[in-house]
C-alpha cells in the first residue's frame, strides 16, 4: 500500500504583480522526514513557506497544498495551524518580560491543548521555565520559539532559519534536538537554513530553489555533488 504523504505541494506559484517569485514548485515530504529548503537570497524560500503556511493566499497565489492527503489550499493560516501545519519564524516571537513557562502556557491555551510541561521537557527548557525570557541566552530563546510552534503537537513544522545568530555549537545542538524530536514525534519538518552544516547533518533530502524554481532535489551527497547547485548556491553559501 502506498504511504500517505505528510505534506505535498503541487504547482505552487506566487506572483507579485508582473514578477513571479515562485514558479510551479512541487514537493512531497513523508512522515517524520526533515527536508531542507535551500537557495541563494531571493530564490523564493520564504515565499514558498508563505504559500504553504497560508500566509500568501488569494490573488497571485496558486497551486495545491495537501496535509496528510487533505487539501488545505483554501484554509487560512490559522485554520492550517489547527489542521496540524505550524510555522516558526526567524524573528523571535517571544515576550521578553514573561517567564518561559507562562508564554508556552499562553500558546498552549491558544492552541486549545494542555501539553506545556511535555513541550518544556522535550526542548530541555524545564531548567529555565521560571525565568523571564529576557534573562536566558539567545540559544535558549530560540528553543522557546520552537516550543511555541510545537505546543499544538503539529504534524508538520515549517521552520525558518532556526540557527540564525547561534554559535556553531548551539546550531548543531539544536539540529540534533530537532532530529531527535522528528523521530520520536513522527514530526515532519521543512527547514529553511543558510547553515549548510545544519542542513547536511539532519536532512535526508534537500530541495534547492533558484530564481523561484526547483533547481535540484536529492540526498545531501547528491546535492553537494550537483555542479548546477554548486554554481548557483553552494559555491558561495558554504563559506
Ligand atoms: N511582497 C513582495 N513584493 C514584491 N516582491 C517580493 C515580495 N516578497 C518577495 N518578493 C521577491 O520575491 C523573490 C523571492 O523572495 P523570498 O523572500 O521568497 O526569497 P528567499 O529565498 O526567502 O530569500 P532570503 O534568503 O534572502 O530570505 C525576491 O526577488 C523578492 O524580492
Amino acid at each position: 500500500m502506498a504511504e500517505t504523504l505528510s505534506l505535498e505541494a503541487r504547482g505552487l506559484t506566487r506572483r507579485y504583480g508582473g514578477f513571479t517569485a515562485l514558479r510551479d514548485v512541487s514537493m512531497s515530504l513523508s512522515t517524520g522526514e526533515i527536508r531542507g529548503l535551500i537557495g541563494s537570497n531571493g530564490a523564493g524560500k520564504s515565499t514558498c513557506m508563505d504559500v504553504l503556511s497560508g500566509r500568501a493566499r488569494g490573488t497571485g497565489s496558486s497551486g495545491t497544498v495537501l496535509l496528510e492527503g487533505r487539501d488545505i489550499s483554501t484554509l487560512n493560516e490559522r485554520a492550517r495551524r489547527h489542521a496540524g501545519l505550524a510555522r516558526s519564524f526567524q524573528k523571535t516571537n517571544i515576550f521578553p518580560e514573561l517567564t518561559v513557562r507562562r508564554q508556552v502556557e499562553l500558546a498552549a491555551r491558544k492552541a486549545e491543548v494542555d501539553n506545556t510541561q511535555d513541550v518544556l521537557r522535550e526542548l530541555n527548557l524545564l531548567p529555565h521555565a521560571e525565568r523571564r525570557a529576557a534573562d536566558i541566552s539567545y540559544g535558549d530563546q530560540r528553543r522557546v520559539d520552537l516550543a511555541l510552534a510545537l505546543v499544538g503537537r503539529p504534524k508538520v513544522l515549517l521552520l525558518d532559519e532556526p540557527a540564525a545568530g547561534l554559535t556553531m555549537g548551539e546550531s548543531l545542538a539544536l539540529a540534533h534536538m530537532l532530529r531527535d524530536l522528528a523521530e520520536r514525534w513522527r514530526l515532519t519538518v521543512l527547514i529553511v537554513e543558510h547553515d549548510m552544516d545544519v542542513i547536511f547533518s539532519i536532512c535526508a533530502r534537500v530541495t534547492v530553489l533558484h530564481l523561484g524554481q526547483i533547481l535540484a532535489e536529492g540526498t545531501p551527497d547528491e546535492i553537494r555533488g550537483n555542479t548546477d547547485v554548486v554554481k548557483a548556491y553552494l559555491g558561495s553559501a558554504a563559506a
